[in-house]
């Protein structure tokens, strides 16, 4: 029996590299366009699987026979959330704020297949060291942090400012590989 089609609903091209590590190529990619605005009062871990959740569905919906993978990844600093920061002065407070502290990343994972969805919530914790204003004006300057959630990428050269984590490497940079791998699995989906 043929594998249902597989959709990634992401416009991350991290998430397509990650996916490739183990072996999984989607048949198709269709970024889902959802507002993610979080609500009033909703925690990080819950805004990460329910914009998960509204990617896939928003896919599925015009894909009911494929099996649809989409994520969410935020990062949560005290009781600060970060998201995509908009400019190079929000990214300069993001990093501000994660200078010399600890902070959660948070990514949701969600599978929607045969009109079902399931997902799962991953949580890493990172360190990082004290930022100069020097280093923070020359990463700003890099526009690496264009695009990822907390204004940094710990898979490019703001992986030197990492001291530690606890947890999913991959879920930081955008997909938790044994996550998602269980997830396809339920549906139904295995790589060849
Ligand atoms: C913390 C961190 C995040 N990120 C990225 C992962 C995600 O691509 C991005 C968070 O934004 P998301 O909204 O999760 O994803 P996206 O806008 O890139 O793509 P789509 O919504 O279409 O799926 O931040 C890194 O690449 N490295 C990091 O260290």
């Amino acid at each position: 029996m043929s594998r249902p089609e597989l959709v990634l609903a992401s416009a991350s091209p991290r998430r397509v590299e990650l996916l490739a590590l183990v072996g999984i190529v989607p048949d198709r990619i269709e970024p889902a366009d959802i507002d993610e605005t979080p609500l009033k009062d909703e925690t990080p871990p819950r805004l990460a699987a329910r914009l998960a959740r509204s990617k896939a569905e928003a896919v599925a919906a015009r894909a009911p026979d494929s099996v649809v993978l989409a994520a969410d990844t935020v990062v949560a600093v005290g009781r600060r959330l970060l998201e995509k920061a908009a400019d190079e002065a929000e990214a300069v407070r993001f990093l501000k704020l994660l200078s010399g502290r600890n902070h959660r990343v948070f990514t949701g994972v969600a599978v929607a297949a045969g009109g079902a969805i399931r997902h799962r919530v991953v949580e890493a914790r990172v360190s990082m060291k004290v930022l100069s204003g020097d280093e923070i004006a020359a990463y700003v300057r890099s526009g690496e942090w264009r695009g990822k959630a907390g204004a940094y990428g710990i898979q490019g050269r703001a992986g030197a400012f990492v001291t530690r984590i606890v947890g999913s490497y991959p879920a930081i940079v955008g997909l938790p590989l044994h996550e998602t791998v269980n997830l396809l699995a339920g549906a139904g989906w295995r790589a060849e």
